[in-house]
């Protein structure tokens, strides 16, 4: 699914208006008429109390809309003007027409602290105020709105964007944004909705389709998708039926130290579950026994050197991925051996942990780094690598500028992890807060490496190998809960995660 900036947004709805030759006012009843039926199918008529807080721009012109639809039609509501600027849009104005010309209960005026009326844990907050044109930080009156509202416990229906959010830049030193319970997004979902600094003030969200031009939306090239399985099952691809695992790649897995092996079993192990034909480890001698003892399937190789940390890489393997980090440490001799074998290497590799940690060591190494290379930071090492940033949307600028200079594919790892390459973010949608324990990134790592040897492009094994990692994850905590998923648990449901792909929806196996 692509998301719009508000550039495009504004853009497509000029587009409409001309195509359709419609004023622009109708889009806005459009979209105050979904909200309304939307709220009225959960409703149905309860009379609960709702508040609809309303800017002077066009979001505060939607919720008078849904103000007038919901008086209409016999709900209890109140509708307020939340007076932030005395410049207010023409479609706001036509839509307080309208509101005043249908009802004899006009909105009351916002202008200061004294004027905020109580909210009640019972009552509905439609949050009107701002969408995606706020462009600077909003008076301290309307703030304490903002804050009086979180602090009502009241449900909070945000209407395209939480207000106090921005549409393009993260959250800033003193910024308020309110706590959705819900926000109908119109057209897409909007990028701040999966950044850690924001999206945590969202609990769900959904699209509402509000018609705009198609062909301009098809044509519109966005810098920003969200990645979902219609997205993954055109990547995968299926096996034939006389196959031998000579045809699905052989992994190598570059890693471990003493203490560490388990990071290397885990990689191992999930490159296995992802499907590579073979799977070989390269440890320290240390670790051959811990290797050979835990996984079977797994062969290993080992350096020259009878130490707990690697002096050298030098492996006979001929694989067709090749995976460093896991468990690797960051001693000086291994930042050597890396470097070794950096220059070796014309193929993209993955890239994680310790590897990492190396390479914002000795930032010259990064040019060694092979093209199409996978790096899979977690936020601490991705600031290790590019510096600090300012805020979330900072932080995605930075990666994507030293993702395009290195030519590189970065997997920027949380609660929706972003796969930025060439400018372009792909943001996860699987996953669950059970992955924040420790060993998972390892197994994602094994699962991209082992995606990458059965022959998936280097884009196409990052983007379904963190998808399939975290459908993996949500399907373990049916059986594991949050709390009680385990790193090893992710590896043994990759298997499920491919079923999963391609089974159909339950209501329809039951037809
Ligand atoms: N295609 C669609 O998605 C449609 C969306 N609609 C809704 O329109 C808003 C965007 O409307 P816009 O008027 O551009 O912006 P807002 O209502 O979000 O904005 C604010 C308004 O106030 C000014 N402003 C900005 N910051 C501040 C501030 N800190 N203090 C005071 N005033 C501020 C700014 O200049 C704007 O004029 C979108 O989110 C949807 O809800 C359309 O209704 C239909 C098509
Ligand atoms: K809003």
């Amino acid at each position: 699914m692509k998301i719009y900036s508000p550039k495009q947004i504004y853009e497509a709805d000029k587009a409409t208006i001309a195509k359709e030759g419609i004023p622009s006012y109708n889009l806005m009843e459009r979209a105050g008429g979904y909200i309304y039926e939307w709220m009225h199918k959960r409703l149905q008529g309860q009379q609960v109390p709702i508040k609809v807080f309303c800017g002077i721009g066009n979001n505060g012109g939607d919720g008078l809309v849904v103000a007038r639809l919901l008086l209409k039609n016999g709900y209890n509501v109140d509708a307020y003007i939340v007076n932030c600027s005395d410049k207010r849009s023409p479609d706001f104005l036509k839509a307080y027409d309208e509101l005043k010309s249908a009802s004899k209960k006009w909105p009351e005026l916002i202008k200061k602290e004294e004027d905020f009326p109580a909210i009640t844990p019972n009552d509905i907050v439609v949050d009107a105020i701002f969408g995606i044109g706020l462009n600077r930080c909003p008076e301290d009156w309307v703030k304490k709105l903002f804050v009086k509202i979180n602090d009502s416990k009241a449900y909070v229906l945000s209407i395209d964007m939480p207000s106090g959010m921005y549409a393009d830049r993260g959250l800033q030193k003193d910024d308020v944004i309110i706590h959705s319970a819900f926000v109908l997004s119109f057209q897409s979902p909007k990028l701040a909705f999966f950044l850690p600094e924001t999206g945590k003030y969202i609990t769900m969200w959904d699209v509402l389709d509000i018609g705009l031009d198609p062909e301009f939306l098809a044509n519109t090239e966005t810098d920003t998708v969200l990645i979902d399985k219609p997205d993954i099952q055109r990547i995968y691809r299926q096996r034939p039926q006389f196959t031998h695992k000579g045809m699905y790649g052989h992994s190598l897995i570059i890693g471990g130290s003493y203490g560490k092996m388990g990071a290397i079993i885990l990689a191992a192990k999930a490159a296995l579950r992802a499907g590579s034909g073979l799977v070989t480890a390269y440890v320290p001698q240390i670790g051959v026994p811990i290797l050979q003892t835990a996984i079977p399937e797994v062969m290993v190789e080992t350096d020259n050197f009878n130490g707990k940390v690697f002096e050298e890489i030098d492996f006979q393997t001929e694989a067709n991925a090749i995976a460093i980090g896991p468990g690797m440490g960051t001693d000086e001799k291994t930042v050597d051996a890396m470097s070794a074998f950096l220059k070796a290497q014309k193929a993209p590799i993955v890239i994680d942990a310790d590897a990492l940690n190396i390479l914002a060591k000795r930032p010259s190494l990064m040019e060694q780094v092979p093209d199409l290379s996978i790096l899979t930071p977690h936020p601490g090492e991705l600031e290790r690598l590019i510096g600090k940033w300012d805020d979330d949307f900072d932080k995605l600028e930075k990666t994507a500028k030293f993702a395009k200079k290195h030519n590189i594919i970065i997997v920027i790892k949380g609660a929706h992890t972003i796969t930025v390459y060439d400018y372009k973010l792909h943001i996860n949608t699987t996953g669950n807060p059970g992955l924040s324990t420790a060993g998972t990134g390892d197994v994602l790592t094994g699962v991209i490496t082992g995606l990458l040897a059965q022959g998936y492009h280097p884009m196409e094994a990052a983007l379904m190998g963190v998808y399939h990692h975290g459908l993996a994850a949500d399907i373990a905590i049916n059986q594991y809960a949050v709390e009680g998923l385990i790193a090893s648990d992710v590896t043994a449901f990759l298997g499920r995660a491919y079923m999963d792909l391609f089974a159909k929806p339950e209501h329809e196996q039951q037809q």
